[in-house]
């Protein structure tokens, strides 16, 4: 299975593939948080949902749950020769530190997308920083993405900023801000040219703070969507 990430993509995120048939009236993609399931390679082994999923293997020092280490960058190999697996998530500083990046060749091989991320659990750098890292990411991956915590306002308009020119320079970028400040972010980046948006089933499942539930976000990207200017009337 494809994604394509040319236009914005909704992923329900969750770590129990069971979640999938709840997804499908809303959801573009499955990301799989194989670090926060139980028997991951078992349960993706099983699949047979119609949607696509992107394999995600959070390491500790990154927020997830996985000891870093040769068996999580094993189990996302394993997870890029799936059929239906349309992307793998590999976070940049383990491709900067060449960890991962024989797993980003094997999925290429294989014709599988990658996803670079970065994620900042603290604090929004600074736009330029931010500008900074989706470019870098972007050099690795088809979709560079970023997930900062936004403290206030004025975060996420730095964040939509370096969304917007990391869009308009031609990369393809995933961004939104956690937290409660950012939550309005993860409807509102995908004007900016942010390609994926992340949401959980149901809200007691969600996989990073400030998340809307599935349902919620579809309606809030579909409604802003509808209500953006067509090309050729006002935008730049
Ligand atoms: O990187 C991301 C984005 C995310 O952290 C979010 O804030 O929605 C949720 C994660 O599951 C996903 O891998």
């Amino acid at each position: 299975m494809d994604i394509d990430f040319s236009s914005f993509v909704l992923a329900a995120a969750t770590a129990d593939l069971s979640d999938e048939p709840h997804a499908r009236d809303h959801a573009d993609a499955v990301e799989f948080r194989l670090d926060m399931a139980s028997d991951p390679l078992d349960a993706l082994a099983a699949y047979d949902g119609d949607l696509p999923l992107i394999a995600t293997n959070r390491p500790t020092w990154e927020g997830g749950e996985a000891a870093d280490g040769e068996d999580r960058l094993d189990a996302l190999r394993t997870a890029a020769a799936h059929d239906a697996v349309a992307a793998i998530d590999v976070e940049l500083a383990a491709l900067e530190d060449g960890d991962a990046t024989d797993v980003v060749d094997y999925a290429r091989d294989r014709g599988t997308a990658v996803v670079v991320s970065t994620h900042d659990f603290a604090e929004t750098p600074h736009r330029d920083t931010m500008r900074e890292l989706l470019a870098e990411a972007s050099r690795w991956g088809d979709v560079a993405k970023l997930a900062v915590t936004a403290e206030g306002a004025g975060d996420v308009l730095d964040l939509l900023g370096a969304t917007w020119d990391a869009t308009t320079a031609g990369e393809t970028v995933a961004t939104m801000a956690m937290g409660e400040a950012g939550r309005h972010s993860r409807a509102v980046a995908p004007l900016y040219g942010s390609r994926i948006g992340y949401a959980p089933v149901d809200p007691a499942d969600a996989t990073a703070p400030g998340q809307y539930d599935l349902a919620t976000l579809s309606g809030l990207v579909d409604r802003l969507r509808s209500e953006r200017p067509k090309a050729g009337e006002s935008e730049a």
